[in-house]
This record gives structure tokens, C-alpha cells and sequence, in this order.
């Protein structure tokens, strides 16, 4: 069977790296999403393979060009790279407005029909985005038109990023004790360890983190948190004692904390489906945490101005499983809370509030994430639009 002219088959999605792991992260998630559940080509660019490499350890950083699950990964290493009509895609995007190479865009103007061509933008639970999302940008010079897709939380936006098996995926792993215990054990979390209340750090270096430390020292409850090597590494080391290499535990009152080793995505995934409670950051983690339907604190991206608190402010407005406690833990978190706190007395407090609130946040994360489901997934409303683009073209 044909399928229809305005179906696409071949993508190209440009990733610059500009900082830690997010920015890959999401592109290397929506490019084999796009592969393998809607069999489109796609042919990922990336400028830094070793930060890839960090979150899939099957890149090889020499490589020019390689197939991984099914995705062609190009090294993009230059602006001034040369194309022609033939190796551009029906969809180009653009992910975080990073400028694509100027003869990849002259190749563009000359295929017939045009490529559809995307900016992918950041995630954000604003008013605004939803009068941006599949806005126009003609291009100045050439016969081209670019268009804003942003993700978010409404129907009004491209949704979220979820691949179609995850949930099925979650609830096998979570209903499966054995396997939870395997995973565990694999990154050397002990058995009493994992017994404890679970906690999962991923976070900026200028959350307080030894603050919400020596609250969970100090509380009765027995704790354990699990942070990835890399991550808050100066606190991790003042409470280790030692530098913070992976494998490495202490426990000290109700708490330990244990450093593992920066796991490949889909077993970040599995860290968040085990945990009780999950600190996570910036985009992706902030939206796989949901998924997982655990209840989290999320750090945000930080900004200049504090533009982040707006954002933050945004996205609690509109997360129908916050309480007062979560509300309260996540502004000082960022630093975002109205007076300051300071007396370990009052992350005390904080702490104690979320955790008698955190079986009620579960339970109210399942019709959140019910909200999200009906928006449609981020991959296919993207594809959709593409396909309406193409046909109201042709
Ligand atoms: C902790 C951990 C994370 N990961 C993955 C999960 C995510 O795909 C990725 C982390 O990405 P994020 O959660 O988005 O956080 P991040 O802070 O790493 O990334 C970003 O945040 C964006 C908002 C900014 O625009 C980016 O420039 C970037 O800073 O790393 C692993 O694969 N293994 C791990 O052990």
C-alpha cells in the first residue's frame, strides 16, 4: 500500500549541545521514538557525542556517522557543511532554535516540495506558549517557512514527550519485585538500603542540598538517597567524607546516600519507577518523573533574573497533584520561597509535611497523568502537524 504525498518519511533532527544532558536527551528520545513507532528515517545531528555517550553507551565519539537503534547519528561538526536537494528530509527541525548550517537551509529552498521545517522549543507551562505553539517565521531571504512547535501541558501545545509502551513498561517493572530488587542490586544498593524510603537526586549544584540532608539526618524516618555520580557533587562529598565516586555510601543518623554510576536512559527510567520520591531537573527528567507517577520536586533550569521562578510558579499552578507541602518544598528548593529559610528546623518542617502528603500525590499524580495522556504525545502530534503542513501545501 502507497501511503499518502503528505505523509512523511525521512527526518533530520539538529542538536546542539549547549549544556549538560537535556538537550540530547530529549533529541535522542523523539529520534528513536519517530523510528520505531512510526517508521520514519531519521538522521540525528549532534555537535558532542561524548556528552551523548554519557546517557547511551553505545556511541562511539569518533564516529562521523552510525547506526544507533535503528537512527542515523551524524557528527555535526562544522557549519559549513555542504548539501544538496537529495539529502534533505521531508521534516527538518531545529531543536532549541540552534542555528542548522546555512547550506543545509539553501538545499531546502531548492526541494520541491519544501522540507516542513520545525523549531522545537523548550518546555514550559506559561500562558503564553500556547499562542506561540505553531507560529510562522518566514525566512528573510529564501522561499521558506519555519514554524514554532512548542511541547506542554495543554491541548493547545505539542504535549509531552512518552513513547506508546512506557506505562505498560513502568507497571511490569513496578509489579515485578524481583526485578526492582535486580536492578537495585546492580548498582550496588545494599538490601537494607533498599528497604528505606527511596529518594533519587538529580539536581543543579546550587540546590541546598545539605540543608534537605541534614533534614533527612535528623528525622526518624530511615532514608536512602540515590545520586548519580556527578551530580551535587561538592554536597555529596561534605556528607561522604570522601570524594563522590560511584559505589561509594555512608549513612549517618536516618540517612544514607549512596552514589551510583550515571546510568543510560532507560535505566534512569527504572530509578525513578523504583524510588519513592524523585529530585529531578530541567526538562526531560522533570517530564519522565511524571510518567512515573511518583511524587517529585522538580530543580529548574536556572535563568537570568529569575526568569526560572516565573516558570516554576507556572508549572505548580498547573499540576493538579500539588499540595501545600509540595508547593512549599519546591520553592525553597529553588531558592524561589518568599522569606528565607534558614534554620534546619524549617526544612525539618518542610520535609515532614511532604512526607506525610506524598501517598495523597501519588494517587492524584494517576489523573494527572491522565490530563497529559489525552493531550497526545509529543512525537505524534509533531508528525501531525507535519502531515498538515505537507497536505495543505500540496
Ligand atoms: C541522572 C541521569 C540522567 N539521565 C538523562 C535523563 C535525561 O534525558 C538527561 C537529563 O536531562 P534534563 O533532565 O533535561 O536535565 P539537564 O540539566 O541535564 O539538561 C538540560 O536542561 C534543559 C532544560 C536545558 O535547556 C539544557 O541545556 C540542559 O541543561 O539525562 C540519564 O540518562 N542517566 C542518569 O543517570
Amino acid at each position: 500500500m502507497s501511503l499518502p504525498s503528505h505523509q512523511a518519511t525521512s527526518l533530520a533532527l539538529f542538536c546542539k549541545v549547549v549544556d549538560n544532558f537535556g538537550d540530547i536527551g530529549i533529541c535522542w528520545r523523539l529520534a528513536r521514538q519517530l523510528q520505531q513507532e512510526h517508521g520514519i528515517a531519521v538522521t540525528l545531528w549532534v555537535d558532542d557525542l561524548s556528552s551523548f555517550k554519557r546517557i547511551c553507551p553505545e556511541v562511539d565519539i569518533t564516529a562521523v556517522e552510525q547506526q544507533l537503534a535503528g537512527v542515523t547519528v551524524r557528527y555535526w561538526s562544522n557549519q559549513e557543511l555542504v548539501f544538496s536537494a537529495g539529502d534533505i528530509a521531508d521534516i527538518v527541525i531545529e531543536f532549541f532554535a540552534c542555528d542548522i548550517p546555512e547550506g543545509y537551509i539553501a538545499a531546502m529552498a531548492t526541494c520541491e516540495p519544501r522540507p516542513v521545517w520545525l523549531n522545537l522549543e523548550g518546555l514550559s507551562a506559561e500562558d503564553w506558549v500556547e499562542g506561540c505553539h505553531r507560529l510562522t517565521s518566514p525566512h528573510p531571504r529564501l522561499p521558506l517557512m519555519k514554524y514554532f512547535f512548542f511541547p506542554g501541558f495543554t491541548d493547545k501545545t505539542g504535549g509531552l514527550l512518552r513513547e506508546s509502551s512506557l506505562q505498560d513498561q513502568r507497571r511490569r517493572f513496578q509489579d515485578d519485585p524481583e526485578a526492582v530488587m535486580a536492578f537495585l542490586a546492580q548498582l550496588g544498593v545494599t538490601n537494607t538500603e533498599a528497604a528505606a524510603l527511596k529518594v533519587s537526586l538529580f539536581c543543579y549544584p546550587c540546590a541546598p542540598v545539605s540543608a534537605l540532608f541534614a533534614a533527612w539526618q535528623d528525622n526518624a524516618t530511615a532514608m536512602t538517597c540515590l545520586v548519580p555520580e556527578g551530580v551535587a557533587a561538592e554536597a555529596v562529598q561534605a556528607f561522604l567524607g570522601v570524594p563522590a565516586q560511584a559505589g561509594t555510601a555512608r549513612t549517618r543518623g536516618s540517612l544514607t546516600v549512596r552514589v551510583l554510576p550515571f546510568v543510560a536512559q532507560p535505566d534512569y527510567d527504572k530509578l525513578l519507577w523504583t524510588c519513592d520520591l524523585n529530585l529531578v531537573r530541567g526538562e526531560d527528567s522533570f517530564v519522565r518523573a511524571q510518567w512515573a507517577g511518583k511524587p517529585f520536586i522538580w530543580h529548574i533550569y536556572p535563568q537570568d533574573e529569575n526568569l526560572h521562578h516565573v516558570k516554576l510558579g507556572a508549572f505548580l499552578r498547573r499540576y493538579s497533584a500539588s499540595t501545600d507541602s509540595l508547593i512549599a518544598m519546591s520553592l525553597c528548593w529553588n531558592g524561589a520561597q518568599a522569606g528565607h529559610i534558614e534554620r534546619q528546623a524549617d526544612w525539618l518542617m518542610l520535609w515532614q509535611s511532604l512526607l506525610a502528603d506524598m501517598p495523597g500525590i501519588a494517587r492524584a499524580s494517576a489523573d494527572w497523568q491522565r490530563q497529559m495522556h489525552a493531550n497526545g504525545d509529543l512525537s505524534s502530534n509533531l508528525l501531525k502537524f507535519a502531515a498538515s503542513v505537507r497536505s495543505e501545501a500540496a
